[in-house]
């Protein structure tokens, strides 16, 4: 036998050894005393064993069990019982040697959520238990679904230690895992954050306070109001939510997923107060800003009980709250949320996105500070200056791909400090905090050359850790392995003791293979293997055939089928002196791998600003990257209201086509803050109303933008309504949808609003439609004042561009060509223009989209009779004149032009044959 191979052998067997948790023999023995395992873990675990009353009313679980008699269980059934009525309403899984086990509804649920076969064998209190496992060595990846499906899993480990406890094995909740409150690397989104939120109701508002266990960042605030409350939910979008388990909700909090009702006393303002102080370990709240908050205290107070209650441990890593103000960030609401895409399309799709066209950050955590500030674009230009300023420096630097090739080392610097303090990190953490530390200084030297303030400040957060990299770089070795159970972790020249005891193992595996070479030699046989087998231990092993070879010195330890094993008094007391030096070994190793975990936690803080120095850099050099990758410009924050953009583009739509993207202008100011915008179908209103919220927020964030230049005033609100679909789910029509969205636009938008409005009314019949479109457009610009982009098909509306009005006509255009065989195409210009669209080419693009030609040709014919109808009307009121010809707006609602007309401006004499022009002639004639 090879050494390696030994080394293997000896590497399995430290596992086996060392960690009782996987030798499921010894957890089922103690159910059964010395009863032999069978096959069957169910009635094994569960079938057997004495039988102990039970109290039915501490069990509502026992409900559904035979009442004939007292039910009895066995002590694991109690055992499971106990555990299960503390945590009544999670899944409870219950550790059982190899196996993590659910029974009951438990086992029900878990069998369909996870497709995992649900058993009914064994018995207790004369029943079938119905049950379901998961393996131990693959828990993580079930519980992943479980937490993502919204569910929380109670994890009940065996406390004592089998191979010691007489009878049962002490068994204990050790930790709650909610969809809120996961911090394991295997439960967590890269790249978003998972956030677990409290909402107190007061009398005048609500408080909000957020954590984010993973990231160590726990937040706070206080809103005016329901609508304040619904748009934080949409940007924050927590996986877990409690709420005081009271009446009067609204939907929009009881329909999202992770909700969790709680007592109401837990929201209670003082004894927030005093958890807080408490946790905290503060003399007042005076710091954190929070004292004039009270509401953000009660839901402060219940959040960070949840937290005590479902995590069983400290969390030295939350050490502070910090309050937001909602005056601070351009308010977005869901809608404007969800109409802007930012980080995901209405058809779940996430990549053709702001943020997918956005993100090139190359750390996890880098894109999650981007994700948060592309949903909380800020209002204080001197902080988006200051990014933007960093990000100018980079660029001209030449030193923005240097940085960012060194990013590609940093690893989840952010998360890897938590599982440091929350001890549960793992050996490769270690080595990747390491590797990222001693990347700093790198860093810190490119931005020392650098003259930009916020460069500046970064550098100085990243600080000085040479003492920790040192450290570290001693401790681990370059590559350990995954788990610490298993040792190999701390590098050699650490710890003398170690080396020492690993010194021995090693001679270990040299003298089993003298050994075996001794034996083999002694006896003749040179087919005799010395092994190792974790229940045995070391044998000598001869195959059937040699067996009677054996010396009287061997003693029987197993018979195989085809093999006999040994062991000799040698290899008895080698066996003693290896697995104490490797179990010390082990000991010794965990003792350290502690040890090192004490060191990094004295003083975390320091590192955790590195880390976010480091995500906020990575976000600042994606800035630069994308600027530079996709020729994007700084724009101008300036005092003054206005919003200018020349040559403006929509990041998205631009990077998905293939064809280049028309770049248009915007020039709203005061005197001019609402564009009436016309113009066909697919003509791309949608695109340019949309292009102009994203370059505001791109630039409210610190990034470049798609335009060759843009000078932005203040904003405190974008909103949007943009077509939306039925939101059946709530019961609510298109229209009703529509009409509620503008409802909160009119209540909500000020002189500082970004406000998008797009073919208000289409939703219900034509003059009602018309009629409410034009009264919004109306409030808008006189009441509400802000700057607003109005897209219409209603060319009644262009008619509100009066001289004073404050408001302007732009449209779009489609040129109709005949082409070579005599069919229509329709060539959309995409360039916004001044003045109203002259027609809308429905019929056209209807015909494109590939509309029976049959079904084009009656739309046609109707349209004309429509037009001819509504001309016979006007006439009758007033005749048409000259004047009104030129100037469509004046018409009535189905009167832009005439469809000969219409056919006719369409035609490009140039472009047609004699023949072409005597059919199309024909054709007007039968328009007219
Ligand atoms: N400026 C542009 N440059 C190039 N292509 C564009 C531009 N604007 C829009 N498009 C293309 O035209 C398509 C239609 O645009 P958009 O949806 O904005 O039209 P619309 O006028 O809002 O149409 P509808 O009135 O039917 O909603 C887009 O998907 C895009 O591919």
């Amino acid at each position: 036998m090879t050494n390696r191979a030994f080394a293997h052998r000896s590497l399995r067997h430290q596992s086996a050894f060392h960690d009782f948790r996987v030798q499921p023999e010894r957890a089922l023995r103690e159910i059964h005393g010395d009863a032999t395992p069978t096959q069957d873990r169910i009635t094994d675990t569960c079938g057997e064993g004495a039988v102990l009353p039970i109290d039915r009313d501490r069990f509502p679980i026992l409900s559904t069990m035979s009442t004939d008699k007292q039910p009895e269980h066995t002590p694991l059934m109690k055992q499971f019982f106990a555990a299960k009525a503390e945590h009544p309403d999670v899944l409870l899984l219950f550790r059982m040697g190899d196996f993590y086990e659910l029974f009951y509804d438990d086992a029900r649920r878990a069998a369909k959520l996870l497709d995992i076969t649900l058993t009914q064998r064994g018995q207790s209190a004369g029943q079938p238990i119905p049950m379901a496992g998961v393996p131990v060595h693959a828990y993580e990846g079930y519980l992943a679904r479980l937490v993502a499906l919204g569910e929380s899993v109670a994890i009940c480990e065996q406390i004592g230690d089998p191979a010691t406890s007489k009878g049962l094995v002490e068994r204990k909740v050790v930790r709650i895992v909610t969809p809120g409150t996961v911090t394991d690397e295997a439960l967590l989104q890269d790249r978003r954050d998972t956030l677990l939120m409290a909402v107190a109701r007061g009398r005048d508002g609500y408080g909000l306070a957020w954590a984010d266990l993973a990231g160590g960042r726990m937040m706070a605030a206080q809103l005016r109001d329901g609508d304040a409350l619904e748009a934080e939910l949409a940007r924050l979008d927590p996986a877990e939510l409690l709420i005081a388990d009271e009446d009067g909700w609204p939907d929009y909090v009881t329909q999202r997923g992770g909700v969790r009702k709680r007592a109401p006393w837990l929201f209670d303002v003082d004894s927030g107060r005093r958890k807080l102080i408490d946790f905290f370990n503060v003399h007042d709240l005076g710091a954190y800003g929070i004292e004039d908050a009270p509401h953000a205290i009660a839901a402060a107070g219940a959040l960070l009980g949840y937290v005590e209650e479902t995590q069983k441990q400290r969390l030295p890593h939350l050490t502070s709250i910090a309050v937001e103000s909602g005056d601070d960030a351009i308010a977005m609401n869901a809608a404007t949320r969800r109409h802007l895409e930012l980080d995901t399309r209405i058809d779940g799709d996430t990549r053709h996105t702001l943020l997918g066209v956005l993100d090139s950050t190359i750390s996890p955590m880098g894109g999650r500070l981007l994700r948060r500030w592309l949903h909380r674009p800020l209002r204080n230009h001197d902080i988006v200056r200051g990014r933007q300023h960093a990000v100018t420096t980079l660029l001209a630097s030449g030193q923005l791909d240097d940085l960012r090739e060194t990013f590609r080392g940093l690893g989840d610097l952010e998360r890897i400090l938590t599982r440091i303090a929350l001890r549960s990190a793992r050996p490769r953490d270690l080595s990747t905090l390491r590797d990222g530390l001693a990347l700093t200084p790198r860093i810190a030297a490119l931005l020392d050359t650098l003259d930009s303030p916020r460069l500046q400040t970064l550098a100085n957060e990243l600080g000085q850790h040479d003492d920790i990299a040192r450290l570290l770089t001693l401790a681990v070795v370059a590559q350990p392995p995954l788990l610490a159970r298993d040792g190999g972790v701390i590098a050699e020249g650490y710890d003398a003791e170690l080396d020492e005891l690993r010194m021995l193992s090693t001679h270990a595996d040299q003298f089993l293979i003298d050994l075996e070479q001794r034996e083999r030699a002694a006896t003749g046989i040179a087919t005799l293997k010395v092994g190792y087998n974790r229940v045995h231990g070391y044998y000598i092993e001869l195959g059937k055939a040699q067996a009677e070879k054996a010396p009287v010195h061997y003693t029987r330890r197993q018979t195989l089928t085809n093999a006999e094993r040994y062991i000799t008094e040698e290899l008895k007391s080698f066996e003693d002196k290896v697995l104490s030096a490797r179990e010390r070994a082990l000991a010794r190793e965990k003792l350290l791998y502690d040890g090192l975990l004490d060191a990094l936690n004295v003083d975390l803080e320091p590192l955790k600003h590195c880390a976010a120095a480091l995500s906020e850099l990575d976000v600042l050099a994606c800035f630069g990257d994308r600027a530079d990758a996709l020729d994007w410009r700084a724009p101008e924050l300036v005092a003054a209201p206005q919003l200018q953009i020349e040559r403006g583009r929509h990041p998205v739509v631009e990077a998905v086509r293939d064809d280049p993207f028309t770049p248009n202008d915007l020039d709203l100011s005061p005197e001019r803050r609402m564009l009436v915008i016309t113009g066909p179908n697919m003509g791309g209103k949608s695109t340019y109303m949309r292009q102009i919220a994203l370059i505001v927020l791109l630039a409210n964030i610190g990034s470049f933008v798609p335009a060759t230049s843009a000078r932005i005033g203040p904003v405190d609100r974008i909103l949007t309504r943009i077509g939306a679909g039925d939101d059946l789910a709530k019961g609510q029509s298109t229209f009703m949808v529509e009409m509620s969205e503008t409802s909160y636009i009119l209540h909500h938008a000020t002189e500082q609003s970004l406000v998008l409005m797009d073919e208000i009314g289409r939703g219900t019949s034509t003059y009602d439609g018309l009629a409410l479109a034009e009264a919004c457009a109306r409030h808008l610009a006189e009441t509400n004042r802000s700057y607003t982009l109005f897209a219409t098909h209603y060319f009644e509306l262009t008619a509100l561009a009066q001289p004073g009005s404050g408001i302007a006509n732009v449209h779009l255009d489609a040129v109709e060509h005949v082409d070579k065989n005599g069919g229509d195409t329709l060539v959309f210009m995409h360039a916004v223009k001044d003045g109203p669209a002259n027609r809308s080419f429905g019929l056209q693009v209807a015909a494109l989209a590939g509309l029976p030609k049959s079904v084009v040709r009656d739309a046609r014919a109707r349209l004309a009779e429509l037009e001819q109808h509504g001309r016979d009307e006007t006439s009758a009121q007033a005749p048409m004149t000259a004047a009104a010809l030129d100037n469509p707006q004046q018409f009535g609602l189905f009167m832009p032009q005439s469809a000969a007309l219409d056919a006719l401006a369409g035609i490009d004499p140039d472009e047609l044959t004699p023949k072409q022009a005597l059919e199309a002639l024909y054709r007007l004639k039968t328009l007219g």
